[in-house]
């Protein structure tokens, strides 16, 4: 193997740069030319890449989101968008690709993995939908950005007795919502992995504001409902004045904590190194804090552990 190429793919997350440079570094001490694909699946189906060298991934570690930015391509889901891409590999003469991305850009690795070309995943999705790893990139910092909103939203409340429905990100997951709902001391994380009762909520809500306390946060993973639509079932039940926020794309972006600046560059190496290795068709994750790979087949065709330990700790804990 000679030359590599890397991409971003589907939602960006915190931590796809300090991998690239990871990945970068890696491929270079082992004298590989590197070179990356602007725009995910759509800039490789072109062939649209820069050269990646080191002074190409200098001064990138520490920023949020991806300098060769990411994209959602319908093209790239038909077999002829996967044909034209491994097409736009191979007359380029890149020998392997390292693709970084939530479920779905692991299920288009897999389906270039398919067509016989060799890739390495990396899950990056703030989700954490992925199975075979703990934890994918960019969960770190994106609960680290939700808690710091929930904390100063909880200043607000207090001080106006109001009650805020805060919707969080996390697609079909209730991954960020609950583990929100866990460091923030929220009173409700309503998640689409449990069902919950707005009447029984209300009830309870209702005895808080009449027992005087200040406050009340209801965090909403988005698959679990709307925010607007929760706040308008709750607001004349409760005796707090309601509010909404919803962080949207903001829980997306921002230095990457420390947590994800390491798994970033564990991953990048290790991609590569299983990459020159000719372990084609993996999964960098991690499990019990080593990197470990799985092959794609078992990830795609593997459901994310259900979060009973989270869902159960924050039961306990009265949320
Ligand atoms: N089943 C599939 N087969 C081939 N390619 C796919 C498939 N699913 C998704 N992709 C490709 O991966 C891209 C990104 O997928 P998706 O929009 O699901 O985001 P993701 O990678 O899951 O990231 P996130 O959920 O964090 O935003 C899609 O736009 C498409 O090009
Ligand atoms: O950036 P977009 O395309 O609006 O996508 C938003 C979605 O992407 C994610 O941020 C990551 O998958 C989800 O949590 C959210 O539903
Ligand atoms: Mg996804």
């Amino acid at each position: 193997m000679k030359k590599i190429g890397i991409l971003t793919s589907g939602g960006d997350c915190s931590g796809m740069n300090a991998t690239i440079r990871a990945a970068v570094r890696t491929a270079l001490r082992l004298n590989l030319e590197v070179v990356g694909f602007r725009k995910g699946y759509a800039g490789l189906m072109k062939g649209d890449c820069i050269q990646l060298d080191s002074r190409a991934v200098s001064n990138i570690l520490h920023r949020g989101g991806t300098f060769l930015q990411s994209a959602r391509s319908a093209e790239f889901r038909t077999t002829e968008g996967q044909e034209q891409a491994v097409a736009a590999l191979r007359a380029m003469g890149v020998d392997g690709l390292v693709i970084l991305g939530g479920d779905g850009s692991l299920c288009g690795a897999l389906a270039l993995h398919r067509l016989g070309y060799p890739v390495i995943g990396i899950p990056a999705s703030i989700d954490n939908d992925i199975p075979y790893t703990d934890m994918a990139l960019g969960v770190d910092t994106a609960l680290n950005n939700i808690i710091y909103a929930v904390d100063c939203i909880k200043d607000t409340a207090s001080s106006h007795a109001r009650a805020f429905v805060i919707e969080v990100m996390g697609r079909n997951s209730g991954y960020l919502a609950s583990v929100a709902a866990i460091a923030t001391g929220a009173e409700y994380a309503l998640v689409p992995e449990r069902e919950f009762d707005l009447a029984e909520i209300c009830q309870q809500l209702r005895c808080r504001y009449e027992e005087g306390r200040d406050n009340a946060i209801i965090i909403l993973a988005e698959g679990a409902g709307h925010a607007q639509e929760v706040a308008h079932s709750i607001k004349d039940a409760i005796g707090f004045e309601t509010r909404v926020t919803v962080l949207g794309h903001y829980q997306r972006g921002g230095a990457p904590t420390v947590f994800d600046r390491l798994l970033a560059s564990r991953f990048g190496k290790k991609a590569v190194e299983l990459l020159i290795s000719g372990q084609q068709g993996m999964m960098v994750g991690l499990s019990c804090n080593a990197i470990l790979a799985t092959p794609l087949e078992d990830v795609i065709r593997g459901e994310k552990r259900p979060q009973d330990e989270v869902l159960r700790l924050a039961e306990v804990l009265g949320i």
